[in-house]
């Protein structure tokens, strides 16, 4: 019964076409080929391994950015970020996790993903500042585009879904990591969304988020605050859902797994998507808004000069 896994796929309507036409037109516009080429791989690869099937997939000039394993005895896969120095999401490595999510939702393989980090003391360290300053408009409002896609997946997945943070986990880490079913975090790391403290605004879509998972009084201290919180914090809040020492947040997560895929699959899948398509339709409504509302706000002169000092402090910090 546990075993039954009835998900729903992602069938050729017309948002699964848009979202072809957009990789098509990331791997165009940059230089993503192997992107391309190493899904096809993992297509041809998975069904030809016996016990534990793995998955690289690496985009021009770097490789091993996000590794996936699928355990095809339990059907759990492994999604292992390994962009350094601490993992910060850039248009490729976004690209690359909605190709993997993709692949893992239709696969009949996979009932469940855990996301972890293979860079010491760091989760995912949020959105590639990078990407903000001083940007090229069309690149921004690609980025982001990618950004709310893989928020739509992660937090719309069939999937029963972990995140094992094993590092620090502000802003966007948090976001995908509150994106999951599930979080069990290693103790004395932070996580948080943090944008107010660099002058930046989460929006709606983050706010709806935290507000799901800690309720509406915490979230709107924690948002004005930009408080990243302990582990422990974290924990007491109900952000993370368990702490336990690093060497046991992936097996912790993975037991975890197995509790919930006990429960009859297509009864849960229900429920959850029951619970989170609020917030997933809200979005969807409102997509081109928030891509223009982001882009006139991140190209502000006044929010550049902050991004530009941020960008400083951390480089200083770092020496
Ligand atoms: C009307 C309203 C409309 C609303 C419109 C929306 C508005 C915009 C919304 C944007 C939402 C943003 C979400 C985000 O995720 S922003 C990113 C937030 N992340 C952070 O603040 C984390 C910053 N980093 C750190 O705190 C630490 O680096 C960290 C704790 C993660 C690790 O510490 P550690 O000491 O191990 O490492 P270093 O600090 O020395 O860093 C090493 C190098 O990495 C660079 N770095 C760090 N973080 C980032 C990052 N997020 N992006 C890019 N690069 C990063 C750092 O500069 C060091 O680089 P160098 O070695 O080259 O100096």
């Amino acid at each position: 019964m546990g075993q039954v896994q009835s998900r729903l796929t992602i069938s050729p309507t017309p948002t699964k076409l848009a979202w072809m036409m957009h990789l098509r037109m990331l791997t165009t516009m940059h230089g993503l080929c192997e992107v391309r080429q190493c899904s096809k791989r993992w297509k041809n690869l998975c069904p030809q391994t016996k016990n534990l099937q793995k998955c690289q997939m690496s985009s021009a000039g770097s490789s091993e950015m996000l590794q996936v394993t699928v355990d095809d005895k339990s059907g759990i896969a492994t999604m292992t970020m390994c962009r350094p120095p601490v993992n910060s999401l850039n248009l490729e490595f976004l690209t690359q996790i909605n190709i993997a999510l993709e692949k893992l939702e239709n696969s009949k393989d996979c009932s469940g993903l855990i996301i972890t980090s293979k860079i010491p003391k760091i989760f995912c360290a949020g959105l590639d500042i990078m990407e903000m300053y001083q940007p090229n408009v069309d690149r921004l409002q690609e980025f982001w585009r990618t950004l709310q896609e893989m928020y739509i997946r992660l937090y719309g997945s069939q999937l029963i879904t972990a995140a094992a943070i094993n590092g620090a986990s502000p802003a966007g880490g948090c976001l995908m990591a509150m994106s999951c079913d599930y979080r069990v975090m290693a103790p004395g790391y932070k996580i948080g969304l943090n944008e107010t403290q660099l002058g930046i605004v989460a929006p709606f879509w983050f706010q709806d988020l935290i507000i799901n998972t800690m309720g509406f009084r915490q979230s709107e201290m924690a948002l004005q605050l930009g408080t990243l919180f302990t582990s422990e914090e974290a924990l007491n809040l109900g952000m993370v859902d368990k702490i336990v020492p690093q060497e046991q947040v992936m097996e912790t997560a993975i037991q975890e797994i197995h509790k919930w895929k006990k429960i009859p699959g297509f009864a849960r899948q229900i429920t959850k998507s029951a619970l989170r398509k609020p917030s997933i339709d809200k979005l969807h409504s409102k997509r081109e808004e928030d891509i223009a509302n982001f882009r006139d706000f991140i190209t502000k002169d006044s929010i550049q000069k902050t991004l530009g000092m941020y960008i400083e402090s951390l480089k200083k910090k770092a020496k």
